[in-house]
């Protein structure tokens, strides 16, 4: 019988993956091959990401984002550099994505993209210069930078985990997806959710419908109402809020081209409060999982039956997350 509480997203305890047990290691990859051809979305619990580091980037974050307006505003990225720095409440469009015609999200955020500078390395190719742009890291409050590269990284290490767990989930080679990390732009995006001070404009969330661009998603939050949903596959949106200490990973669709769409990446949302709840301002920290820029997007061996021909065309994950990005930024 079909549950209504939320429960068809489960948790699975990663660390017997961890741990390099062969039959833990088994277990794990099955039981996240289950959640990925049903949910796209699971809960995950002993990932080893550090708590201490994610709560003092959170901690930091929240006082930033009280900071006068004018104060942020200084960390406005320009030019290339536009997927990095501060981005005031409601000027992009997560929707629109997906082709929606609604009004902006109600979120403020800070982007950072690779820590590790491969600039040098794709000097040659124009169109890598927004993907591999330097950071604009807030240097306020005192210390914030350094805890949000801290976190970048800490991340970055789950992130070779999870693709190791999935590359085995797919019964391919363990470092079949881990290969093509080598030189990410993997976006690490801290978005916060203010308390509504005025009612949303019709149509208005606080981030709208959308899919993820890449391989995967890892996201931290914090309580608060007004959260995040995922749309299952009979089409019921259900709140989707770990416990402390626990990380939500979804598919990106990246993942679903490798998967020629047997792993789906989902439709998810956040959701409004009511206005002047006080109980409903909230924090996200997501990891967007982005291989190498020419790294090639090409449906694994493993989803595809004999006879049976790729769904998608081969694209470099660079081109498709340039599309993306280019829709999300044009209709906000
Ligand atoms: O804030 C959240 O919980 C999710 C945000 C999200 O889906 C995104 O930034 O892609
Ligand atoms: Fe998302």
């Amino acid at each position: 019988m079909a549950k209504t509480d939320g429960s068809e997203i489960p948790t699975i305890d990663i660390a017997p993956f961890l741990a390099g047990d062969p039959s833990g290691k088994a277990a794990v990859a099955r039981a996240v091959a289950e959640a990925c051809e049903r949910v796209g979305f699971l809960v995950i619990s002993g990932h080893g990401l550090p708590q201490e580091t994610l709560q003092r980037a959170i901690r930091l974050g929240m006082d930033f984002f009280d900071l006068p307006q004018d104060d942020k505003d200084r960390f406005h990225p320009t030019g290339a550099a536009r997927q990095r720095g501060y981005h005031r409440v409601a000027t992009r469009n997560l929707a629109s994505t997906l082709g929606a015609k609604t009004p902006p999200d109600l979120r403020e955020s800070i982007f950072l993209g690779p820590v590790d500078d491969h600039r040098a390395h794709y000097a040659a190719l124009a169109d890598a210069e927004t993907a591999y742009a330097g950071n604009t890291v807030p240097d306020v409050p005192e210390g914030f930078d350094g805890a949000l590269i801290d976190l970048y990284r800490a991340f970055e290490r789950l992130s070779r985990d999870m693709m190791r767990i999935t590359a085995r989930a797919l019964d391919q080679d363990e470092a079949a997806f881990v290969a093509l990390l080598e030189r990410h732009f993997s976006i690490f995006g801290m978005h916060h959710y203010p308390m509504l001070g005025t009612p949303p404009e019709p149509g208005q969330l606080r981030a709208g419908a959308h899919t993820d661009f890449g391989a995967m998603t890892i996201l931290a939050m914090t309580e608060g109402r007004g959260g995040l949903e995922a749309r299952l596959p009979d089409g019921r949106w259900v709140p989707v809020q770990p416990k402390p200490g626990e990380l939500v990973v979804n598919l990106g669709d990246m993942m679903q081209r490798w998967t020629n769409d047997q792993w789906v990446s989902t439709l998810h949302r956040v959701v409004v409060p009511d206005t002047g709840d006080v109980q409903s301002r909230r924090m996200s920290i997501g990891y967007f999982v982005h291989p190498n820029f020419d790294a090639e997007i090409r449906c694994v061996p493993s989803c595809l039956a004999p006879g049976e021909a790729p769904r998608y065309p081969t694209i470099t994950a660079g081109e498709h997350i340039r599309r993306k990005i280019d829709a999300s930024h044009k209709a906000a």
